[in-house]
């Protein structure tokens, strides 16, 4: 019986990470620094002597060249590839492109922290993370878990939140447990299942 293995990363970071921006479903490219974390979370999981058989990923520049770059990093740039917007950022709204630490200064510390982390508080015209959640989970056990408990080793590359409402589950976190999990750009986090879903394993490759 081969291993159910499935692999989160997240994208490296993007050039409007680097201008503090909120990104949500805008669509900004990597960054010198982002490419050059993809590649370090490719040389780490061929480190551990991984290979994957099967990748998804958002609909979003960041995280397909950030999965491009992981799969070429380990020589597997033939790997069969699944892009799907339901694995996109949480969507961030009427904030989308404006800089945090003037949203902050506007609204407060208080409320943007409450829209960036809160579980079910959404940020004005946009998506909470429980939105988020209800969008990646039936994507996740319709598409993506079927390929890990069928054995084949699983790579995900997509977005700080919509990676935050798969770890909800598959960490079985609380609303106010999640809050506090932070996922770095390009640090891969290495699960192993059991047949019956639930994690047996957890790794994370960057400490
Ligand atoms: O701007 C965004 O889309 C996200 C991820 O970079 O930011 P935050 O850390 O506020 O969730």
């Amino acid at each position: 019986m081969s291993d159910r293995i499935l692999v989160l990363v997240r994208h490296g970071q993007s050039e409007w990470n680097l201008k503090n921006l909120f990104t949500g479903w805008r669509d900004p490219d990597l960054t010198e620094q982002g490419v050059a974390e993809a590649k370090r979370a490719g040389t780490l999981l061929k480190a551990e002597g991984l290979s994957f058989d099967v990748a998804f990923t958002s609909a979003l520049t960041r995280a397909q060249r950030t999965l491009a770059l992981v799969l070429g990093e380990m020589g597997q740039e033939g790997v069969k590839t699944s892009r799907d917007q339901a694995l996109n950022e949480r969507d961030y709204g009427d904030l989308s492109g404006l800089n945090k630490d003037d949203a902050r200064a506007k609204w407060g510390e208080e409320q943007v922290h409450t829209w960036r982390r809160s579980y079910d508080v959404p940020p004005p015209g946009g998506e909470s993370l429980r939105d988020t959640v209800a969008r990646t989970l039936p994507y996740y056990v319709q598409e993506i878990l079927p390929c890990v408990l069928r054995g084949e080793r699983t790579l995900v590359a997509a977005h700080g939140n919509s990676l935050r409402a798969l770890v909800m589950v598959l960490e079985k976190l609380s609303p106010e447990g999640i809050m506090k999990r932070e996922l770095a750009t390009g640090a891969p986090i290495f699960y192993r299942l059991a047949a019956d879903s639930t994690v047996l394993e957890k790794r994370d490759l960057i400490a």
